[in-house]
């Protein structure tokens, strides 16, 4: 087999390499490239690790035709085109816990140095001002810190702001009073926190909710002598709205880790003396690189050598011990897919995924979107099991899941029913000693087959000399039949074969194969 490639396109602590190279990964680190670089050399990639630093756009996206996953050694992953990428079948992973508690205690760090004027003081008194009665600050002790964005790094600033026993207001739709109480803090609506906050300092991704949440008319809301401290993402803060609140002193203080536009080597609010800055350091300590780069090694190298999904942000999470379990399950639930998706000629409105027995107990997203992505395969080629969920949503295509955890007649079933004009049609399969996957049940008659290669499917009336009649035109047209595969709804009724054969059917032999006598349906298979 040969080794998956992966760049790292952004700099990362060498253990990112040493972690990839022992998993079995050939790696590049090529950092500090333009657009038009990356675009030249990203095809021959099977995975890219990144930060913030590397843009991954569409134009990069359709460059990457070998890829399979974009790591982000991080958190924010707002320079990634997620929808694009997912379109594409292309993984996207962050690592969510690893920079999380050095990002907060740079929060901390800002909101110190904004209070006690740190930067400036240092500056001035290495200048040989030393400028004692310049400087007077503020205690944060009994303050308010208003915090938006109560997730990981908000509740460790959180944490940390009661310890320095500050009072913490949040604002943040999908913290649950419960999980206020728990925090310690009082949740707030946006307003409210505006208006008490002494400190206020942002944990949110950047979305199309959060994008200038500090906006003019929101920054106009804020106490006077307000301190702002953005350690989260630049577009939070209305820039030039901030820099007028700093220069009218209605903001005492503005600390920013992020923004706008980065780099950001000039920018107007460098002019003003309450105003701190760092670029983009949030992140920067040797613990959480080491961090996020051993993770987000250790989950690419899982994808791409094991198909371990950890952390996936368009993929539901598969662990690497679960993988080879349910490797098997989704090659089958591919295959039923695959084939429900070639015998089905009507537009489906609804596909029903239904597990029994031991197949009930694993976990089903990986099996249902294993499905999704053999039945819409059949439209396009470029579907996996990436895209395949949200094709089906962007489709319209209800998708429906039930689990039965008793054993029916076979120890392991999945069952993939789809709603048709003519009603609804199900196929079914198990696993043959826990590893092979076998067809049992095509539309309701019983067959036992194994969906490979190239297959003929013919539905014929059940009468003596057919069979006899289908290997003469076959072996007519020299091509040799692997494996025969027979059901019957009764004896003289409707019957199904299902043949594997060496080479693919062309049309011609189709047409003849329609035209023997009882024959009713014909139809070429592929399976993967
Ligand atoms: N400066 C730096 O170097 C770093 C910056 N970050 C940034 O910090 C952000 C937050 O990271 P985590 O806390 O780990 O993420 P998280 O996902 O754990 O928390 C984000 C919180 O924001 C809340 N939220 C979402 N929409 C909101 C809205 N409209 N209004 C208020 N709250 C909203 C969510 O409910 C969630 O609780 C990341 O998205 C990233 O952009 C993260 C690491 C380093
Ligand atoms: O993890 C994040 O969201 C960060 O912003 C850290 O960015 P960086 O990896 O330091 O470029």
């Amino acid at each position: 087999m040969t080794k998956p490639k992966v760049l790292i396109s952004d700099k990362m602590d060498p253990n990112a390499k040493r972690i990839f190279e022992e998993r079995g990964c050939d790696v590049d680190v090529i950092t500090g490239e333009t657009p038009e670089q990356l675009i030249a050399r990203i095809g021959e990639y099977d995975g890219l690790a990144i930060r913030s630093s590397t843009k991954v756009t569409k134009e990069i996206l359709d460059a990457a035709t070998n890829l399979k996953v974009i790591g982000r050694a991080g958190i924010g992953v707002d320079n990634v085109d997620i929808p694009y990428a997912s379109g594409k079948g292309v993984v996207v992973m962050n690592t969510p816990f690893g920079n999380s508690i050095t990002t907060a205690e740079h929060a901390i760090a800002m909101m110190f140095a904004l209070a006690r004027q740190i930067p400036e003081a240092n500056a001035q008194t290495k200048e040989g001002k030393w400028p004692k009665n310049a400087f007077m600050g503020v205690e944060v002790t009994g303050k308010t810190l208003g915090l938006i964005g109560a997730g990981n790094i908000g509740s460790i600033v959180a944490s940390r702001a009661l310890g320095l026993k500050m009072k913490v207001v949040a604002y943040d739709p999908f913290l649950t009073p419960e999980r206020a109480v728990e925090m310690g803090v009082e949740k707030a609506d946006l307003d409210t926190l505006l208006a008490k906050a002494d400190f206020i300092t942002l944990h949110t991704p950047l979305t199309e909710q959060t994008r200038n949440i500090l906006s003019e008319d929101n920054l106009a809301k804020t106490k006077k002598g307000v301190r702002i401290v953005n350690c989260a993402r630049g577009g939070l803060i209305d820039e030039n709205a901030l820099k007028k609140m700093l220069d009218s002193g209605h903001v005492a203080g503005a600390a920013l880790d992020v923004f706008q536009t980065e780099p950001a080597k000039e920018s107007p609010l460098f002019e003003c003396d309450n105003f701190i800055c760092t670029p983009h350091l949030g992140a920067s300590t040797t613990e959480a690189q080491v961090n996020v780069a051993l993770q987000v090694a250790e989950q690419l190298a899982d994808y791409l050598v094991n198909g371990g999904v950890t952390n996936a942000l368009n993929m539901p999470s598969l662990s690497a011990e679960e993988a080879p379990k349910l490797k098997p399950y989704m090659k089958l639930a591919e295959q039923l897919g695959s084939l429900v998706g070639q015998l089905t000629r009507d537009s489906v409105p609804r596909i029903s995924i239904h597990t029994e027995g031991a197949a009930a107990e694993l976990n089903m997203k990986p099996m249902v979107a294993a499905v999704l992505s053999g039945f819409l395969r059949v439209q396009s080629d470029s579907v996996n099991m990436v895209n395949a969920p949200y094709l089906a949503k962007e489709r319209g295509l209800e998708v429906r899941e039930v689990k039965t955890e008793r054993e029916g007649n076979y120890h392991t079933l999945i069952r993939v029913s789809v709603k048709t004009e003519a009603g609804e049609r199900s196929v079914a399969g198990t696993l043959f000693n826990n590893a092979d996957p076998r067809l049992i049940e095509l539309f309701g008659i019983k067959v036992e087959a194994e969906l490979t290669g190239h297959m003929m499917y013919i539905v014929n009336e059940d009468a003596p000399g057919f069979i006899g009649r289908i290997g003469t035109l076959l072996g007519e047209n020299g091509i040799n039949i692997g494996t025969f595969n027979l059901g019957r709804r009764e004896a003289g009724g409707e019957a199904i074969l299902l043949l594997s054969v060496d080479s693919a059917v062309n049309d011609e032999v189709l047409k003849a194969a329609n035209e023997l006598p009882g024959v009713k349906l014909v139809k070429a298979l592929t399976f993967a």
